[in-house]
């Protein structure tokens, strides 16, 4: 573009050039003085050819435009063609000289000429001259013109006149001439004065141009400059173009998508739309037959009224006999001694049978057992038929009688239910142990752990959660508690601090006992401000726990676990302070060693044979307690295994106990079931005596 620009730019020289004129050129222009001077008419002065004149105006006129060539020095006399002109002689006048013969000359004579169509006629003197052939035929004119002398002084008149007429008509014509030199030499004096104011001009707008080159150039470069950057915007606006693109195709996308839902959503909308008008349909005839009935309900609302004045009525008959039924279940819990048995039968698991959708494997898997007392659910009877060894069939029954028996479907809430008074003891200063006896796999832990639901939640949890409960109510009596809590396992005869640091406890721990308290030398006890912070407890706890792989059950807990829950409650108002202890344990599998297949892993032998030994310690303990009720100076076993000697102070006749004898549903384990069972039978036959409250004062 800018070449483009600066070739089409004229330069100064050739600008200059086009518009200098040649100052020669101007001087002959300006020359009046070399204008032919004309003699005036009849003073026989000869006059200067006008051919000259004429080629120089004419050629001034031209130069003047610029045109043309330059001016002729000389004019060229005309052609001579065809005939030769006619020539008239004059006959000489008396100051002339004779003219001299036979040589050629010039003669100087007016001649006229008549030149063709256009050419401008000339008269005047022309000077001849004549050689060769022509001298021939001047001869005969000579001769020619002698015979014609005689006639000259006639003519002569006339071609004077004719002469005068032709001068004056010159002189016009030259006066004309010289009136248009003068207008010519002054428009050339304007034109002078204007080419110099041009000129200046010129110059000064040759500067400008100059100064407007440069600032073009400038100019130029900025351009050059604004374009590159431009080109880079545009670059950069490119990328964004692109970018916004491909934006937008999403955005598109991301519409059309957004468009196919909404149609969706319309068509959705029509068809519930015509649902809903069918519907409104629907409840205005629904409305004009409720309308038809309402009479109906009025009287059956009345009906309805009567009814549960009636059940109210009823409801507190009932609640009334319950109470006395309790009551008097609890004097006789009293009078048989402190210490309750609950069956807890488990139901049947998928993992219990292989084919568990099959109905027959399922009734064939299961024992059998049966509930009779649908009242107090205080019985269950196990029989089993067998082949006698004469070949008759045999059948076998064996009853059972409890303080209750949780059949199957039986929830963890429902259970819990019938602990609750026990559990809410502790608070008013009792100690209470409430322990899980059973076969592997029988749900000991299920019962006293549960599961992570609120619905499966255990014994131990709720019992916590309870103990919570009570004590913030009873704050409202004055009563401030501080509650602990510690969590043990027995292990081989061994106490484990499941609180404790580290993979296993290496710490020997010593059990005390000290006016009617237990503590255990190192192990942690945790203050408890809230059933959460339990929770997490038992969570440690629970990962602690050693566990093993028998052969009955595929997490087979190994050892007893204790978790005990200290309460210490003092009245603000009457100085009163009242200790209890909450002991929940869950003992390990009862099963006897040749069923769970330990005699062939040495380590499980002894596992075994310590869990055999302890459980049948708590038996002893159980056994000899009943009896101190009749002698006195019983002794009871309590150091014959760790279990007994730790839960010394919840087992002896000031506690009260509870054992959850937990049972499987198998046919398979009906044999281990009535080993069980016989066992509880033992325990639920021996009378303790009575609770006592361990309340001190401290006035
Ligand atoms: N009442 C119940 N309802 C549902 N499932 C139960 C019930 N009782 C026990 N179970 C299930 O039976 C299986 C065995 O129960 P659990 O582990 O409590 O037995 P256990 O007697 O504690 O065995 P171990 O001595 O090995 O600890 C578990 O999967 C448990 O969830």
């Amino acid at each position: 573009m800018s070449a483009s620009f600066t070739s089409s730019l004229p330069t100064m020289a050739s600008l200059k050039r086009g518009l200098i004129i040649e100052p020669d050129d101007d001087q002959e222009l300006i020359q009046p003085s070399k204008l032919p001077t004309i003699a005036e008419a009849g003073t026989g002065r000869p006059i200067r050819p006008l051919g000259q004149n004429i080629s120089a105006t004419n050629a001034s006129s031209t130069r003047r435009l610029g045109i043309g060539p330059p001016p002729l020095t000389k004019p060229r006399p005309p052609a001579l063609s065809g005939p030769p002109p006619s020539i008239t002689t004059r006959a000489p006048r008396a100051t002339s000289a004779p003219p001299k013969s036979s040589a050629p000359r010039s003669i100087s004579q007016p001649v006229s000429l008549t030149r063709s169509a256009g050419v401008r006629t000339v008269s005047g003197p022309q000077k001849i001259i004549f050689s060769g052939i022509a001298a021939h035929d001047f001869r005969f004119q000579t001769s020619h013109s002698q015979t014609q002398v005689r006639s000259i002084p006639s003519s002569r008149t006339a071609e004077d006149a004719r002469l005068a007429a032709e001068m004056d008509a010159e002189r016009t014509k030259v006066a004309a001439l010289q009136a248009e030199h003068l207008t010519r030499a002054h428009e050339l004096a304007t034109a002078r004065t204007q080419e110099t104011s041009q000129r200046r001009e010129l110059i000064s707008q040759n500067d400008e141009l100059e100064a407007l080159r440069k600032w073009h150039a400038r100019e130029l470069l900025e351009l050059e400059e604004d374009a590159r950057r431009h080109e880079d915007e545009l670059r950069d606006v490119s990328a964004d173009l692109a970018a916004t693109r491909e934006h937008l195709e999403r955005e598109r996308k991301a519409t059309e998508s957004l468009k196919e839902a909404l149609a969706q959503k319309s068509a959705t909308q029509i068809s519930l739309q015509s649902q809903n008008s069918a519907m409104h349909e629907q409840l205005a005839a629904l409305r004009a037959a409720n309308d038809g009935t309402a009479e109906t309900v009025s009287t059956l609302r009345l009906d309805l009224e009567a009814a549960r004045r009636r059940v109210d009525e009823l409801e507190v008959e009932a609640r009334e006999a319950e109470m006395v039924r309790r009551r008097l279940h609890n004097m006789v819990q009293e009078l048989k001694g402190n210490i309750r048995v609950f069956a807890r039968v488990r139901p049947l698991l998928s993992s219990d049978v292989p084919g568990a959708d099959d109905e027959k494997a399922r009734m064939a898997a299961l024992a059998n057992m049966a509930f009779p007392d649908s009242r107090d659910h205080r019985e269950i009877v196990l029989s089993s038929t067998s082949e006698s060894a004469t070949g008759q069939e045999r059948k076998e029954a064996w009853n059972f009688s409890f303080d209750r028996v949780f059949e199957p479907q039986c929830t963890q809430e429902e259970v819990f239910e019938e602990i609750s008074q026990l559990a809410q003891s502790c608070t008013d200063g009792y100690n209470v142990c409430i322990f899980a006896y059973g076969q592997t796999g029988s749900g000991k832990s299920f019962t006293m752990e549960g599961g992570s639901t609120k619905e499966t939640v255990g014994m131990i949890s709720r019992a916590v959660d309870q103990v919570f409960q009570v004590t913030e109510e009873l704050k409202r009596k004055g009563w401030e508690y501080t509650l602990e809590g510690q969590f043990l396992e027995i292990y081989n005869e061994t106490i484990n601090d499941l609180l404790g640091k580290g993979e296993f406890d290496k710490k020997k721990h010593e059990i005390k006992h000290e006016k009617g308290s237990t503590r255990v030398t190192d192990v942690v006890v945790q203050q408890l401000g809230s059933p959460a912070q339990v929770r997490s407890l038992l969570a440690v706890a629970n990962k602690r726990r050693t566990v093993a792989a028998t052969l009955m059950n595929e997490r087979s807990s190994r050892s007893h676990s204790v978790f005990t829950l200290r309460i210490c409650g003092t009245n603000t108002h009457t100085g009163q302070v009242c200790e209890g202890a909450l002991n929940l344990v869950d003992l390990a599998g009862s099963e006897r060693l040749n069923a769970s297949g330990a005699g062939k892993d040495k380590e499980r032998l002894r596992e075994t044979q310590n869990i055999n030994k302890s459980l049948s310690a708590l038996g002893d303990v159980i056994a000899a307690l009943g009896e101190k009720s009749e002698k006195s100076d019983k002794h009871i076993p309590y150091r014959n295994s760790k279990l007994t000697y730790l839960l010394q102070n919840s087992l002896s006749g000031n506690s009260k106990t509870l054992m959850f004898l937990n049972l499987s549903p198998l046919a398979a384990h009906l044999n281990e079931s009535l080993c069980s069972l016989r066992f509880a039978t033992k325990v639920n036959n021996t009378q303790i005596g009575t609770a006592k409250k361990q309340i001190k004062s401290t006035s």
